[in-house]
């Protein structure tokens, strides 16, 4: 289990009442994806951030099977984010941006190859394994940033808009992939405005108003 606690945070430069204080909580399961709505603003990828480790929170609570997050660094928090900006290392090709999922130090097995292998075939890149990110349409880059962060196994994903622009089809093979994450115990939390995809993922939702998970 998630447990996020009266998690805190204001931005130190604002002005009081410029932004919302925030104060999250919530809880989240192995194996259950919770959709968090909200406006421009409202503070999702604050919560994100914070959640990742890449913001410092005034004070609350965030475990993950009883096991303290607020002391470790993003990297041991056994969280993957996907970023609305992708976050593609853009002098590498696809498969190799894909691969620093399984292993960052790129020592890749023959079956964590042919991982890769099936994971671009499955999200519609066959083929395009050679590529440089530039040289993707910008859906294409969202799928493969999508697929490092599925192939990395971490327990918790956060998905920031992962699906948006995307043609049905794509859209319902990668909500398969999700969904067999899921199915393996991994949490999910899911940023998104669309209906479509909060039906076809999520267990849970709540709406950000005010600094505040409803
Ligand atoms: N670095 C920052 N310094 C000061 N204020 C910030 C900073 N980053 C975000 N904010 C403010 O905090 C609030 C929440 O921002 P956040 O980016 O979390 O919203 P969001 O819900 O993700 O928005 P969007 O849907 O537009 O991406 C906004 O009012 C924003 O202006």
């Amino acid at each position: 289990m998630l447990d996020c606690h009266d998690l805190t945070f204001h931005y130190r430069r604002c002005d009081p009442g410029e932004t919302p204080d925030f104060c999250f909580t919530f809880a989240l399961p192995p194996g259950e994806c919770l959709a968090v709505e909200g406006p421009s603003g409202s503070g999702k990828s604050t919560l994100l951030a914070l959640l990742a480790g890449f913001l410092e929170p005034g004070g609350g609570r965030l475990t993950w099977r009883g096991r303290d997050l607020l002391g470790l660094p993003p990297w041991e928090r056994g969280i993957t984010t996907v970023f609305q900006d992708h976050n593609l290392f853009d002098h590498l090709p696809v498969w190799i941006n894909v691969g620093l999922g399984l292993a960052p130090d790129m020592k890749l097995s023959r079956e964590q190859q042919a991982r890769i292998r099936e994971g671009l075939a499955e999200v519609g890149l066959a083929g395009l394994h050679d590529r440089l990110p530039g040289e993707l349409s910008g859906g294409q880059r969202q799928r493969v940033a999508l697929l490092r962060a599925l192939l990395r196994g971490s327990p918790l994903l956060l998905l920031d808009e992962p699906f948006t622009g995307l043609d049905e089809a794509t859209r319902q093979g990668l909500w398969a992939l999700v969904r067999r994450q899921k199915a393996a115990g991994v949490a999910v939390l899911l940023v998104s405005h669309d209906r479509d995809d909060i039906e076809a993922l999520a267990d849970r939702r709540c709406r950000l108003d005010s600094g505040r998970l409803v």
